[in-house]
């Protein structure tokens, strides 16, 4: 499978027009695909923003011309409603055909619960999340109104009468085993976050590979994108450190317990060791190392990299890949 390299515009970490103007620079650039955060509450607090993803994604759709953009990732289960979120990515795929994709996850407490003062367990939040997907692709492929009642969710003749004329491709975000197993059976393509290599390749890739299987599918046609902070920058100490506002990520109790203030993540973001950050994200001073850091994720798997840039210095992060994908495509 060709390797494709995405660009993720974080609307958590950059103003809108900014996030707008890095995507506009992204493509010329010759990025295959710009990816934005659909977030509520951000993983930090300083200097932080969160801009409404969807509404971004139709500026940024009418702003280039041929990229591939897509929410990276959207959790259709309860501050959205599944009908809704089917609705608005069948209408950008109809104004924009075969440029708009969906990454969906069961959710994080910062998006979820200031909004909705629920969050439940992990398994049940998975499960919303498989009956979520089936609302939105029978409302996708339907050609009658769809009646439905399910254990979370109901349809009542519902009918998307602004349709594309294929299917949102749809990505599935899977970070522990059971989701990776999930991400193969009910996604078109399997989107991760956070894993280092060996994690990658012998657990999230292997049972996203089981799942995908055991449906009958054949996972070789299927994605496998993953979102990887990086920092570049002539000095690897500043390039580090670059990459603070995404330290709160690689805490477990993040997803564990129900953390959904920003100012509490960026405490526990604070107290991430640099060799943590540089194990599980790509730390580089030029291109040469860029190369290398994408090749050491290629290797364990991944083939399509959503590329969130941290760098001191934005629009270096983005120009120097002129130097970087002709490189690691294949
Ligand atoms: C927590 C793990 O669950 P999993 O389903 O695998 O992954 C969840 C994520 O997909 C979501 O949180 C997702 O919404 C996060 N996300 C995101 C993900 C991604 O891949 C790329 C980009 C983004 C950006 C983004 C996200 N979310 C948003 O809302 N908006 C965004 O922009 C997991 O570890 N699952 C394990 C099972 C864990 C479990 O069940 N634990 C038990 C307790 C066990 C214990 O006590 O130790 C429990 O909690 O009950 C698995 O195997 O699946
Ligand atoms: C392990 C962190 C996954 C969540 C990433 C996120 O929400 C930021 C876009």
């Amino acid at each position: 499978m060709e390797t494709k390299v995405g660009y993720f515009a974080s609307l958590e970490q950059y103003k809108p027009r900014d996030a707008l103007e890095q995507t506009i620079r992204a493509e010329n650039v010759g990025f295959d695909s710009v990816w934005a955060d659909d977030h509520f509450h951000p993983w930090y607090h300083t200097n932080a923003q969160s801009a409404q993803a969807w509404a971004w994604m139709g500026a940024a759709l009418e702003a280039t011309k041929k990229v591939f953009i897509s929410t990276c990732i959207t959790c259709p289960i309860m501050r959205y409603n599944p009908a809704i979120v089917a609705q608005t990515f069948a209408t950008l795929r109809q104004m924009y055909p075969g440029r708009v994709g969906i990454a969906v996850g069961a959710g994080e407490a910062m998006n979820e619960v200031p909004v909705t003062g629920e969050w439940p367990s992990v398994p049940e939040r998975q499960d919303m999340t498989v009956e979520a997907i089936g609302v939105m692709r029978q409302l996708w492929g339907g050609q009658e109104p769809v009646t439905f009642k399910g254990k979370y969710y109901t349809l009542d003749k519902a009918f998307l009468y602004t349709k594309p004329d294929d299917e949102v491709p749809l990505y599935f975000s899977g970070m522990g085993p059971k989701g990776a197993r999930l991400a193969g059976k009910y996604g078109d393509h399997l989107m991760t976050v956070a894993a280092d290599p060996s994690v990658l390749k012998n657990v999230t890739i292997p049972n996203f590979v089981k799942g995908a299987a055991d449906s009958g599918k054949d996972p070789s046609k299927m994605e496998r994108a993953m979102l990887i902070w990086y920092s570049v920058d002539p000095d690897y100490e500043k390039a580090i450190e670059g990459l603070r506002f995404w330290a709160g990520c690689l805490v477990p109790a993040m997803f564990k317990y129900k953390v959904y203030d920003s100012k509490e993540v960026e405490v526990h973001a604070n107290l991430v060791g640099h060799d943590m950050m540089k194990e599980n994200y790509m730390v580089a001073t030029d291109a040469e190392d860029l190369i290398k850091e994408i090749e050491r994720f290629k290797a364990a798997g991944i083939t399509h990299f959503c590329l969130g840039n941290s760098s001191p210095d934005v629009n270096l992060g983005i120009d120097v890949f002129k130097d970087v994908i002709p490189h690691v495509k294949d």
